[in-house]
């Protein structure tokens, strides 16, 4: 996989550890433009470090990281601005309303006035959302803050979306609602789209799969390759039991 580029994601080789505790060992996949890729792996198993190094909260020279054709240690700034993220903690100020928000993220981008109210409605409508944007987040359940930070992550017409486990803590048909929309949302826009869980259930069988464990890859393919005729959640204990 040496020096090929693509406008989606490519991680080649990567490695991290925090001092003497290796959290990723020689981790590649690419993920292709229109693509849902599912990095699914169980606690412990890299995937928060992994999505630091994307988004650049830590780096390491153990490798290389491509966002969108940029390569994010010598242009991180191109890398950054064509990358959309949803991290696993909420970052929406629960005082301000749904609009708010998303205007103060736009202005953070740069945008402003109608260009940036245009891309508003938008990216609510897209995830439903347009009847809640004078409604403060904190009158919000989980599933409409979450659809909120989906749609503030659209606004800068991201290239690349990556996702950190955006639903715990939500109930399953939340989860499944919130999942139906990224995919329609990965394909529409013919976006790179990385889902980190835990979860087997949000695992389509034509979703493009990567199974990480202490730090490894143990799978990469199309879910339904990848599993066979066995179901995922079985597969995926077989395959993260083995040390
Ligand atoms: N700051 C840190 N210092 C030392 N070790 C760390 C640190 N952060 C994570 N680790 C270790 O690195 C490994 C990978 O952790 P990471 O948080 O990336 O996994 P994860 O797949 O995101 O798990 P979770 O689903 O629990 O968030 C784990 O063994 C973890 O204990």
């Amino acid at each position: 996989m040496k020096s090929q580029s693509n406008n989606g994601l490519i991680v080649d080789s990567v490695s991290f550890s925090y001092g003497r505790k290796e959290a990723l060992k020689d981790v590649s996949f690419t993920v292709e433009p229109g693509q849902f890729c599912a990095l699914l792996g169980p606690n412990g198993a890299g995937k928060s470090t992994l999505f630091a190094l994307l988004t650049r909260l830590i780096t390491t020279r153990q490798g290389r990281i491509e966002v969108a054709g940029h390569n994010l240690l010598k242009s991180p700034r191109k890398a950054l601005a064509s990358m959309g993220v949803v991290f696993q903690q909420p970052t929406l100020d629960l005082d301000l309303t749904v609009a708010q928000n998303l205007r103060y993220f736009a202005a953070l981008h740069g945008l402003a006035g109608r260009d940036a109210a245009t891309r508003i409605d938008a990216a609510l409508d897209r995830l439903a959302m347009r009847d809640r944007a004078s409604e403060k987040v904190r009158a919000l359940n989980g599933g409409h803050r979450r659809r909120t930070e989906i749609a503030r992550t659209l606004l800068h017409d991201p290239k690349v979306l990556l996702l950190d486990e955006p639903t715990v803590g939500l109930d399953a048909a939340t989860r499944q609602s919130i999942t139906a929309h990224v995919h329609e949302i990965t394909a529409e826009n013919h976006l790179t789209t990385l889902w980190a869980t835990h979860l087997t259930d949000e695992v389509g069988p034509t979703d493009r799969l990567v199974i990480l464990h202490q730090g490894r890859i143990r799978a990469d393919g199309i879910a339904a390759d990848i599993t066979g005729p066995t179901p995922l959640a079985d597969r995926f204990l077989t395959l993260t039991e083995a040390a």
